[in-house]
């Protein structure tokens, strides 16, 4: 991928393509191809084409997609299902039509079943019942997966896919509704904190345990594999996190030192846990070269930092 490559990033807004577009840039790439919704509606298969066929990108980032986190994904499953399955079938579908070089699918780790022997390695895949709050984001995912296998092995594309951990970092959804608990919970704490709340509410029993991936170092690795690496090192796919996963009350307690917030912690047992365990084998990656680098409590703090100053808050 030479720094003059047209390069598309598809969702560039969101949490990982902005991450990506950052990484590219830092790095001196050039021609990077960006649209955001307005302009190209990726659930419109005409328009997608129209855009591949005057923009010819070489090489897809394809971060593009309908997420959410335990009660968005249980709230709309229609949505999550034919979302995903259109925007994802659009993009790679043109991009083996127009003849893209290289293609990088962003999958999940709720890919794998809910009682995944652990860590979870790449080859349990389709080896078990999925979780339920879940299971229509994570079969368009599975589709997604397959459809990239299928065009490798039918037309000799070059489609790689990567199954990151649960990720974190500027530009993340910070809405209670639809957001990921570690936005959620810095959002939530920090608002307890200026408003002297008694007490945070966090859903679940906190006892699930999740691992979290800081969203620079997924953006760092997935332009690594892009830069070096083809479908026939990956195959078929491959897991990206940091090796360590942390209960859910290890996480709120953490956030709320960061935070600086002097009250309790209620859990809501009356709200979903969700899958208990999802910690990713990372091996496959670490043979490839490529380990992550940012602590947990690092990460935090500079996702931390960054929400204070979109909101223009001083710390509580
Ligand atoms: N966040 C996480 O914890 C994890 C995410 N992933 C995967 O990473 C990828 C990116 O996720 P993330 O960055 O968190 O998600 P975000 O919701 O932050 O970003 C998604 C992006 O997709 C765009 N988009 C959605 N629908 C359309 C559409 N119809 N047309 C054009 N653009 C569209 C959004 O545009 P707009 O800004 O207009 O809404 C947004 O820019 C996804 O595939 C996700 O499954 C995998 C594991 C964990
Ligand atoms: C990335 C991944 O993300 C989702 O799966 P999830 O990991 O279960 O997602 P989550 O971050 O929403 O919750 C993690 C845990 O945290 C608990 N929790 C506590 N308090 C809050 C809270 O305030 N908000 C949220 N959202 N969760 C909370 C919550 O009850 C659960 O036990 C899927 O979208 C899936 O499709 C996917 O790909």
């Amino acid at each position: 991928m030479d720094l003059q490559a047209r390069i598309f990033v598809a969702g560039h807004r969101g949490l990982v393509g902005s991450a990506i577009k950052r990484t590219l840039e830092a790095q001196g790439f050039e021609r990077i191809l960006v649209r955001d919704r307005g302009e190209l509606d990726l659930l419109n298969q005409e328009a997608v084409a129209r855009f591949f066929a005057q923009e010819q990108p070489e090489y897809v980032f394809m971060a593009a997609a309908k997420v959410g986190g335990i009660l968005a994904n249980s709230q709309y499953p229609a949505d999550f299902l034919y979302q995903n399955l259109v925007i994802q079938t659009n993009v790679i579908h043109a991009a083996h039509l127009f003849g893209v070089k290289k293609l990088l699918f962003l999958g999940s780790s709720c890919i794998y079943p809910k009682f995944a022997p652990q860590p979870i390695r790449e080859q349990y895949l389709l080896s078990g019942e999925l979780e339920p709050t879940n299971e229509p984001y994570a079969l368009a995912k599975i589709a997604g997966i397959k459809m990239c296998e299928a065009y490798n092995r039918q037309y000799g594309s070059n489609f790689l896919a990567v199954m990151p951990t649960n990720l974190y970092g500027p530009n993340d959804n910070f809405d209670l509704e639809s957001s990921h608990v570690l936005p959620a919970l810095l959002r939530k704490f920090h608002e307890a904190a200026i408003h002297k709340a008694p007490s945070v509410e966090v859903w679940g029993t906190g006892k699930p345990k999740r691992e979290f991936l800081y969203v620079d170092d997924l953006a760092d690795a997935c332009v690594y594999l892009m830069k070096f690496f083809d479908q026939r090192d990956t195959a078929p796919f491959v897991n990206i996190g940091t090796g360590e996963d942390v209960e859910i009350r290890e996480l709120a307690s953490l956030i709320k030192r960061i935070v600086g917030y002097q009250g309790e912690i209620v859990f809501r047992s009356d709200k979903p846990d969700g899958t208990p365990r999802k910690w990713l084998d990372v091996s496959r990656m670490a043979r490839l070269g490529w380990n992550a680098s940012t602590t947990l409590e690092a990460g935090i703090q500079q996702t931390y930092d960054w929400y204070r100053k979109q909101h223009l808050i001083v710390r509580p």
